[in-house]
């Protein structure tokens, strides 16, 4: 349903996207995962036809992205980052307007948001810009919707917004995906990925690996230590000293750390923390989770 072939793109002396290729098959809940600066709104509004690559080829539905770009219009619904509401309008006038400039009506497609639109009808007369956070993307993604597009591309959807919201916004995205909607959404929260039917990981303009979560997981070999004492702080400077050491950072109430040397056994880590003056010291080897690959790539990117 989309296909990226050899994609490139500079602005001046950053390269945004650094030969990209990729495909999502039709009626995948496809995952862009990234930190800002990645790529992921260049390759994004290359596919929405807003921004011209400098080489490569990309289709979307079969269309190609600069010779068919009218035609993928109105194939295609965008939820960009920012500035997709009017703020000065309200609520259902920002739906109306995006209703008309597709050439349809709310009420022709209302089945489709229905589930979305009718948690924020409440406050349908209330300007898009004195909305809350949550609110304002709900109304984002029923005008998104409100023409039936066949692809959904949606640009950091739960940046900035709480926890609970999140887990709705997911959860409105799977129900989406089962009425046969493709989706490309992207995202700086490596936890989200695991929500994805497949993903692709990006860094500098690049795909460091792309595959369902838990084969992305099963494929990672590397041995992963979980270390903890009473000074977290000083520990993960202490970690990030110790030559033996390529990667330490923070994870929940631990420290994760990659060995340089894959023979790095707890034992010889922990001796090397107590020599340090660590107290209350766990050390201890665990599974990595796709959150550990991620930071593991990137670091060997880097
Ligand atoms: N119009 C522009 N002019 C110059 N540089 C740009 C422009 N847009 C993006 N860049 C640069 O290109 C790189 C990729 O940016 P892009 O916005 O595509 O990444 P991103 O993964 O979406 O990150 P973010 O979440 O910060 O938007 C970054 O280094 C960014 O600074």
């Amino acid at each position: 349903m989309i296909n990226v072939e050899n994609l490139s793109k500079s602005y001046k002396d950053v390269k945004a996207l650094d030969d990209i290729s990729f495909s999502v098959n039709k009626g995948e809940l496809f995952g862009l995962i990234g930190p800002d600066g990645a790529g992921k709104t260049t390759l994004m509004r290359i596919l929405m036809t807003l921004l011209v690559p400098d080489s490569g080829k990309a289709k979307m539905a079969g269309l190609d992205v600069i010779s068919e770009y009218k035609n993928i219009r109105q194939l295609v619904g965008y939820m960009p980052g920012r500035f997709s509401l009017y703020q000065d309008l309200s609520v259902e006038e920002n739906l109306e307007f995006f209703a008309t400039v597709f050439g349809t009506t709310v009420a022709e497609n209302y089945e489709l948001i229905k589930d979305i639109y009718v948690q924020i009808e409440p406050f349908k007369t209330r300007l898009a810009g004195k909305l809350s956070g949550g609110m304002k993307q709900k109304l984002a993604l029923s005008c998104a919707l409100i023409h039936k597009p066949e692809i959904l591309v949606l640009d950091e959807p739960t940046t900035g917004v709480d926890a609970v919201s999140r887990k709705e916004f997911w959860e409105m995205l799977k129900h989406l995906q089962q009425q046969g909607i493709t989706i490309l959404v992207s995202t700086p929260y490596m936890d989200e990925a695991s929500l994805c039917d497949r993903v692709a990981l990006m860094q500098k303009g690049r795909i460091l690996c792309i595959d369902s979560p838990a084969r992305i997981v099963e494929n990672y070999t590397r041995t992963l230590l979980a270390v903890r004492s009473n000074e977290m702080h000083r520990l993960i400077s202490d970690l990030r000293e110790c030559p033996q050491v390529e990667t330490a950072y923070a994870f929940g109430q631990f420290v994760h750390v990659t060995p340089k040397e894959e023979d790095l056994e707890a034992v010889e880590l922990e001796r090397y923390l107590l020599g340090k003056k660590h107290q209350n010291l766990q050390v201890f080897e665990t599974n990595p989770g796709i959150e550990d690959v991620f930071m593991g790539l990137m670091a060997g990117n880097e």
